[in-house]
């Protein structure tokens, strides 16, 4: 185990996860956290093992993206425990934040930036060696197939290249982990289907840990390893969209499988609809597309 200077650390329990390739890239104990009342968080037990595509899925209000910036380190871990790779969040938070790169649901190009410049802005916050920088940043753009548009202002993109540029950001300092909250969210379907495409090829070329969130269950249908299906701050099914919603057929006794959505409405119960909203009315109420310019 190392400390937030990479110096080994002392009196590391012998108990204790170590960054090892056995570690998972997250886990998440009895992870809580409130917001006054408001218990957004409820005793989360949640593993990504490395190297898979994880999507937490969830209605509006579910605490995914509580629970996100939790393991980013940008919210404490007021109860419970946060690893990634082996590192405590709580107590190791650069160690934490070197190891994974975040594209937050905020925007967070500058319109006012080319986005070659966007991208060599994170290059700099991240701490990426002076010498090969400029090459490092190439390789970010060239991965989400921004080239050509590299050196046009952020402002002038679409709302899928502003997502592929955010993407190529998050890229730059080559982090063992993706934490990406709705990725995809407000863009077209051809938009969409472009980011999951450039998520899938690095993933493949370098490896990497993906942590999703979306309400779109078709796309997590179709490209995620495993899914939780998170309601109300906790995950209430766990498995790979083809498990879930095979276990729903047979629990219903029918040879139609059911949709990954049939299985979240059967989980969650009549509460849905309620208190946390459907995912049509999210969609509907979330427009990103337009958010440079
Ligand atoms: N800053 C805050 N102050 C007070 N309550 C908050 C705050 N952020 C989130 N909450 C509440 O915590 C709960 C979980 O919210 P969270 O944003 O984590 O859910 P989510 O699943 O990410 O939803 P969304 O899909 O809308 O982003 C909700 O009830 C929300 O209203």
């Amino acid at each position: 185990m190392t400390n937030d200077a990479g110096a080994p650390q002392a009196g590391a329990g012998a108990s204790e996860v170590v960054d090892t390739p056995q570690a998972d890239a997250v886990s998440c104990t009895r992870l809580a956290y409130e917001f006054g009342e408001t218990r957004a968080v409820d005793d989360l037990e949640l593993s990504v093992a490395q190297g898979e595509v994880f999507g937490l899925l969830g209605p509006n209000g579910a605490g995914k993206t509580t629970a996100i910036r939790c393991i980013t380190t940008l919210l404490p871990v007021p109860a419970g425990m946060v690893r990634v790779f082996g590192h405590d969040a709580a107590k190791e938070r650069m160690a934490v934040r070197r190891l994974l790169g975040y594209v937050p649901q905020q925007l967070s190009a500058d319109a006012g930036l080319t986005g070659r410049e966007n991208v060599a802005l994170f290059a700099r916050v991240f701490d990426v060696s002076r010498r090969g920088r400029g090459e490092r940043v190439a390789q970010a753009l060239a991965a989400v197939d921004l080239t050509d548009a590299a050196d046009r202002l952020a402002g002038t993109y679409s709302g899928g290249m502003v997502r592929r540029l955010e993407l190529a950001q998050a890229l730059v300092s080559a982090p063992r982990l993706l934490i990406l909250d709705e990725p995809t969210i407000g863009l077209d379907p051809i938009a969409r289907t472009g980011v999951w495409e450039h998520i899938n090829a690095v993933r493949d070329a370098t490896g990497m840990t993906v942590l999703v969130t979306t309400h779109y269950m078709d796309e997590a249908d179709q490209y995620c390893d495993r899914v939780g299906l998170m309601h109300r701050g906790r995950i209430r099914a766990l498995g790979t969209p083809a498990e879930l919603r095979q276990g729903l057929a047979e629990r219903r006794g029918t040879d139609t499988l059911p949709t990954l959505e049939d299985v979240f409405r059967d989980v969650a119960g009549s509460g849905l609809d309620e208190k946390s909203g459907d995912f049509r009315d999210v969609r509907s109420t979330r427009r990103t597309a337009h958010r440079v310019g």
